[in-house]
């Protein structure tokens, strides 16, 4: 057959397709009137279990996977369109599972609150803090850690956190902690960072011998590092690496650091802007102990633990497009003692209470092991 011929052909398969998925989608306001009486709920994975099932064994062997993805994706899109009618004019609904007691907070994101971060004065993360909140009362501590444990402990309402950056990447410590202590994410800031080379007033560049920062900043640095061929030295943070150079009595030494270290630090910038990156970002942020969703809340957050079987990650994101919601972030983090295994985060263009969110979240207990919620939150600039 020639390509034309083989074209005709699935142009009218194409044309027979296309009137029996409008005919089934529009059985969704149909089945939605019905559960909407009956109070069934609109996930019910029984139903789709035994349905792809039947599919999978009428259909030829070899198409197995393709008939499975295929009506997989046809039943989300199913339940995305029961849901948007069942839920339509009703923007605060949310999912009739785990997050039903969860409800927006009505109150603006605070100004004032008491917060910890990880480093000293001058670090990163202190300034996201003021950025972040307009007085803060700052708590610092020597570990990302130590930061959750005052939140878990009620010693702050919030923690700040650095959790990514545009040219080092995922701040590692930062996602497995978050697993650890279930702590939801509130807030997100995308700082711009621009770090500055600073040694003891009269040093010159051609003395240093040795830089002294945090291992995220000298990655963002590499470039100049190199340049300079000298010796790194990885502090808890930049602000450290500042102080350690201020109150040291050697001469060859330099930090690479936030410029407020300059002055708080009695330090001269040897060279400014000096990472691999002219935009170089870094993301921060706001945790807290219980789930608060403030206002304005554009940005979901997930953690998933799919299972270790081909095609359990493509099953979510499948869902993802089947319900047009925009996938902005996915990180996945080894999971301890299970080898191979992982666990992926989600960050996702998605408010919460929306249709997709809640149709999304029914389906998850379908295609992964367990999903924890991490926060909807508005991510500033
Ligand atoms: O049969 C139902 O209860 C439906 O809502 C229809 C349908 C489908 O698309 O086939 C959609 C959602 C359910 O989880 C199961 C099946």
């Amino acid at each position: 057959m020639e390509l034309t011929d083989i074209r005709a052909r699935l142009d009218e398969i194409d044309a027979d397709i296309l009137d029996l998925f409008v005919e089934r989608m529009g059985l969704a306001a149909e089945v939605a009137a019905s559960k909407k009486r009956t109070g069934k709920a609109v996930f019910d994975p029984a139903r789709e279990r035994d349905k792809l099932h039947t599919l999978v064994h009428a259909a030829p062997e070899e198409l197995a996977p393709e008939v499975a993805s295929l009506f997989s994706l046809l039943m989300s899109m199913n339940k995305a369109a029961q849901l948007k009618i069942l839920h339509e004019g009703d923007p605060k609904s949310v999912s009739s599972g785990a997050l039903a007691s969860l409800m927006p907070v009505d109150q603006p994101f605070p100004t004032t609150a008491t917060v910890a971060c990880q480093g000293v004065e001058g670090a990163y993360s202190q300034i996201a803090a003021c950025k972040l909140f307009k007085v803060p009362k700052i708590t610092f501590m020597t570990s990302f850690e130590g930061v959750f444990r005052a939140v878990r402990d009620g010693l702050v309402e919030f923690g700040v956190l650095p959790i990514e950056n545009s040219t080092a990447g995922s701040v590692n410590a930062v996602y497995d902690l978050l697993a650890q202590y279930r702590f939801s994410i509130v807030r997100s800031l995308r700082l711009k960072i621009d770090h500055q080379l600073l040694a003891k007033p009269g040093v010159r560049l051609e003395d240093i011998r040795e830089i002294y920062s945090h291992e995220q900043a000298l990655a963002q640095c590499s470039d100049a590092i190199e340049e300079l061929g000298v010796r790194v030295h990885v502090c808890e943070n930049t602000a450290k690496a500042a102080e350690r150079v201020a109150t040291s009595d050697r001469r060859d030494i330099a930090a690479l650091s936030s410029r407020d270290c300059a002055s708080l630090y009695g330090l001269d910038v040897l060279r400014e802007d000096i990472q691999n990156e002219g935009s170089n970002f870094t993301r921060f942020v706001v945790v807290s102990a219980t789930p608060r969703i403030y206002p304005g809340a554009t940005r979901t957050s997930l953690m998933l633990t799919l299972p270790h079987a081909p095609g359990s990650l493509y099953r979510v994101l499948e869902r993802l497009y089947a319900l047009d919601i925009n996938l902005v972030k996915l990180e996945s983090r080894p999971i301890g003692n299970r080898d191979f295994e992982f666990m992926f985060y989600f960050d996702l263009d998605c408010p919460f209470g929306t249709p997709a969110l809640n149709t999304l979240l029914d389906a998850l207990d379908d295609v992964c092991e367990r999903y924890t919620y991490i926060g909807s939150y508005t991510e500033v600039v």
